[in-house]
């Protein structure tokens, strides 16, 4: 955190300036409404009170009536005053735009980009509504930390010193005495601080629960009206909602508190002056103006920037809290590393290899066993297996969304952690069981790939995924804007639209993982057609539980808890006994 602050240093160091010059003007002020109290009692009562001398030396010309002295004190102060406006409202602008402007904004993409370029394992490891919390949340305590800790305790010190020099001036065994509960309030201010800490994370991780249900609730609003489960998905929601504001007011009651107490201590002080420093004028140690009452103001000030404390306390608090979740994200390791050193390949010719591949998500839990085959490039080979036996994860690991925890994995030849990650995707068109479509135009999902293909490329894409004809007939053809996730489509249409976006690269390689799960047997068919066209020329990895699908594959691979138990072409497979004929009979029964 203080190494973001030092990015900021100029900004940071204009603010000081100007609290400085704040500070300077404030202190004159002060100084000046002590010298006019005192020559007006000089002025009352000349033959009892001595004349004060005007400060390092300066004095109207002799000769002035005592008002117009007065007014000259007057006007002084009246100026600074003005200046005093000027600088605050320079101040405000100046902070603002740091803060809010600069700090946040910067901060925010940094994350965001992070965000970007992090592994599945984070993401594995963190919910949704918790990241989201920490981009658009916790970033605005960072920025209090600047504003709100780094700024205040520079401006607090600066104020301390130049306070407690000006009170020594005037009388320093008068300034000792009425400081000698500051030790006290720096410890209760400390005690406080330590307090409050597990309050904020608490509150934090509240929030991110009440922020994950929202997204939740957003994304499944289907299952939830389907279901009829609205009025409890709106009691949860309470009480979540409530468990936040039940904590928070405890931080509320706590802060409270602790106010009040320091404020206490702090007019402890003024008794303190009241009795000693009035024992002073009365003796004639102490002048009234200058001395008493510019003390008294001297103190007030003072008291107000240690009671201060209290909001640094808190912010710093509430600041780290949030703070420790942002720079879990820019801190957090990435997994899947880019080589330094990347091999270039091009376009790929599709050759791929296993190699003794194991992997694990959880230590200790191999998904995938001793994985070994060789594709030739250009082989279409299906993935069959019951579920949870690791397809999808073999797939994820052929993109290289995960590194095998054992064994390796080649391209051509060439290990996949070799290979320069984007030009490796590039060379992959992918597939999932349900397609994420963005709310933007059916061309530009298209080319999500490859935003610079041509509307001939996107067209020859949506052609070879059986997708040209249902695009043509929505209302504005290409250029439709799709709802949210692309609702308004049908399973079928998204998924055609898929293979498009997958096609539209002219990857080697072709990943579909179960494209027909969420599609009926009837448009499953269509598509059928549309995959044959796609699979064409490249090696393809399709995971697939329908015959006329592997029938169409050239190889057939069987996984049972993550290891291969079959390998073979349709034919071969069907004369052994084993988990493909069954599957296979079982599908000539249906028929
Ligand atoms: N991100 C993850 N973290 C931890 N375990 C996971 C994760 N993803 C999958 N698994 C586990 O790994 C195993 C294999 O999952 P995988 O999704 O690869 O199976 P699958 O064969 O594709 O299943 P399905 O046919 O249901 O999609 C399962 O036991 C699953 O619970």
């Amino acid at each position: 955190m203080l190494a973001l602050g030092w990015r900021y240093r100029w900004g940071c160091i204009r603010l000081l300036v100007l609290q400085g010059l704040l500070l300077l003007t404030a202190l004159s002020c002060l100084g000046l409404t002590g010298l006019g109290i005192d020559l007006i009692r000089h002025f009352a009562d000349p033959d009892n009170v001595p004349m004060t001398p005007f400060p390092f030396g300066l004095a109207p010309p002799t000769g002035w009536s005592p008002m117009a002295q007065v007014a000259l004190i007057a006007g002084l102060i009246l100026a600074l005053e003005l200046t005093r406006g000027a600088l605050n409202y320079t101040y405000a602008l100046s902070a603002g735009y740091l803060v809010h402007t600069r700090i946040v904004v910067d901060l925010r993409a940094q994350v965001y980009d992070k965000l970007q370029r992090l592994s599945f394992n984070f993401f594995d490891a963190n919910a949704t509504g918790s990241i989201i919390n920490r981009v658009t949340g916790d970033v605005q305590s960072v920025r209090a930390f600047v504003d709100g800790v780094l700024i205040q305790l520079v401006i607090l010190t600066l104020s301390l010193i130049g306070y407690m020099s000006y009170m020594l001036t005037i009388h320093p065994l008068l300034t000792f005495a009425c400081l000698a509960t500051t030790p006290i309030m720096w410890l209760v201010t400390a005690i406080f601080s330590r307090m409050v800490r597990p309050l904020y994370d608490r509150n934090r991780e509240l929030v991110d629960n009440v922020v994950l249900r929202l997204a939740e609730s957003i994304q499944g609003v289907q299952v939830i009206k389907g279901f009829g489960r609205e009025q409890e998905e709106i009691a949860q929601f309470a009480k979540d909602n409530r468990e936040v504001k039940d904590q928070q007011q405890g931080i509320f009651w706590r802060v409270s508190i602790f106010g009040p107490i320091i404020g206490y201590m702090t007019q402890l002080n003024l008794v303190i002056l009241l009795a000693y420093g009035g024992y002073l004028v009365s003796r004639g140690e102490l002048p009234l103006g200058s001395g008493l009452i510019v003390f008294a103001g001297l103190l007030q000030q003072f008291s107000s920037q240690v009671a201060n404390l209290t909001n640094i306390a808190n912010s710093v608090q509430q600041s780290l809290s949030g703070a420790r979740r942002v720079f879990e994200i820019l801190d957090a390791p990435i997994h899947v590393q880019n080589p330094v050193n990347p091999t270039p390949i091009g376009r790929a010719r599709g050759d791929v290899a296993l190699e003794n591949v194991w992997f694990e998500y959880v230590p200790g839990a191999p998904v995938l066993s001793d994985i070994s085959v060789k594709i030739a490039a250009g082989t279409r080979i299906a993935i069959l297996g019951a579920t949870g036996a690791g397809k999808s994860t073999l797939l994820s690991l052929l993109c290289r969304f995960y590194d095998p925890t054992r064994g390796r994995i080649t391209l051509d030849g060439h290990d996949l952690r070799d290979l320069d990650l984007d030009e490796l995707r590039q060379n992959i068109g992918l597939v999932f069981q349900e397609t994420f479509l963005f709310s933007n135009t059916v061309a530009a999902n298209i080319a999500f790939g490859h935003p610079g293909a041509s509307q001939e490329q996107v067209e020859t894409a949506a052609k070879i995924a059986a997708a040209h004809e249902f695009i043509v007939d929505l209302p504005d053809g290409y250029q439709t804007v799709l709802g949210e996730s692309g609702l308004d489509l049908s399973g079928g249409q998204r998924q055609r639209l898929a293979i498009a976006r997958a096609v539209l690269l002219n990857p080697a390689l072709l990943l579909l993982d179960d494209p027909a799960a969420a599609i009926d047997p009837h448009t499953e068919h269509e598509i059928l057609g549309a995959i044959e066209q796609a699979m064409s020329g490249r090696t393809t990895f399709i995971v697939a539980h329908r015959l006329s699908t592997l029938r169409a594959c050239d190889l057939v691979m069987v996984l049972e808890e993550g290891r291969i138990v079959q390998f073979g072409t349709h034919d071969e497979l069907l004369k052994q006994t084993g988990h493909y004929r069954l599957a296979a009979e079982s599908q000539f029964a249906e028929v």
